[in-house]
């Protein structure tokens, strides 16, 4: 997937701003940002549920202006922060809605609820009374109901247990090797850092680096804080002075 120029605006206010980045195909690609750096706008602007302009390529096909549904349809899945499931419907139903918006067979939700065996024994559970880890299985093995070519992960790891952390970075590797162009945005490498090869650093809804190997973007990300704690310091300094 090739991103050029991508804006995100929210009223007047720019969230992400004029940013380009590349997820090739077989490769985890990490977005890294402190809190409001505009991870998730940026990956709701490539997934096209926030009004964004820029162009947004996978393969050879434009998705620039195409609905989100249709961007779904196409081959873009997201796993959203929150996760965006309907509490009060079973773990089976919140799969047949998402098959359905994707007008997929029956024989999907079946696939999806076998890819996590969790799932399948909680199918007739309500989403709601699921663990945050269950949670996030079905919301990962919803995404990935209609073989997405292009998998975006927002803040996949944050708040689950390491055993299940371990779970879906395993996954979101066999994704890759099968082809998959993934995406996890990140405020940091910590937890998801060995599903990481490649990646960018956002600040400010800018992106200030990209690095290959997982050390050195984090080196990049350390770096890039430092020199915003700097700022703020003398800022602060200023004040106080
Ligand atoms: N729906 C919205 N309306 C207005 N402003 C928004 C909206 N969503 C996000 N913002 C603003 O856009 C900026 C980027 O937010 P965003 O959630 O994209 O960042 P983030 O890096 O994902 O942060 P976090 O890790 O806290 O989710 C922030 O200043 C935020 O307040």
């Amino acid at each position: 997937m090739v991103v050029e120029g991508l804006t995100v605006t929210y009223g007047a206010a720019s969230a992400v701003r004029d940013v380009s980045f590349t997820a090739p195909a077989g490769v985890v690609t990490a977005v890294v940002g402190p809190n409001g750096a505009g991870k998730s706008s940026l990956l709701l602007g490539v997934y096209g549920s926030v009004h964004a302009r820029g162009s947004v390529r996978v393969g050879d096909r434009d998705m620039s202006r195409l609905s989100a549904m249709s961007r779904a349809r196409q081959g873009i899945a997201i796993v959203p922060q929150g996760r965006q499931l309907f509490p009060k419907m079973s773990v089976r139903e919140n799969l047949q809605v998402a098959a359905e918006v994707q007008r997929l067979g029956r024989d999907r939700v079946e696939a999806a609820l076998d890819r996590f065996p969790i799932l399948r024994e909680r199918s007739g559970h309500m989403a709601g009374v699921l663990s945050g880890g269950e949670q996030q299985m079905l919301a990962v093995s919803r995404a990935l109901m209609g073989d997405p070519s292009v998998l975006l992960l927002d803040e996949m790891a944050t708040g689950l247990a390491p055993k299940i952390v371990a779970d879906l970075v395993r996954v979101v590797r066999e994704l890759a090797d099968q082809g998959v162009a993934v995406v996890l945005a990140d405020p940091s490498l910590n937890a998801t850092g060995a599903a990481v090869e490649r990646g960018y650093v956002l600040v400010r809804g800018e992106v200030v680096a990209q690095e290959d190997g997982v050390e050195r973007l984090d080196r990049a990300y350390q770096g890039a804080m430092g020199l915003i704690q700097k700022e703020l310091d003398e800022v602060d300094g200023e004040v106080t002075g």
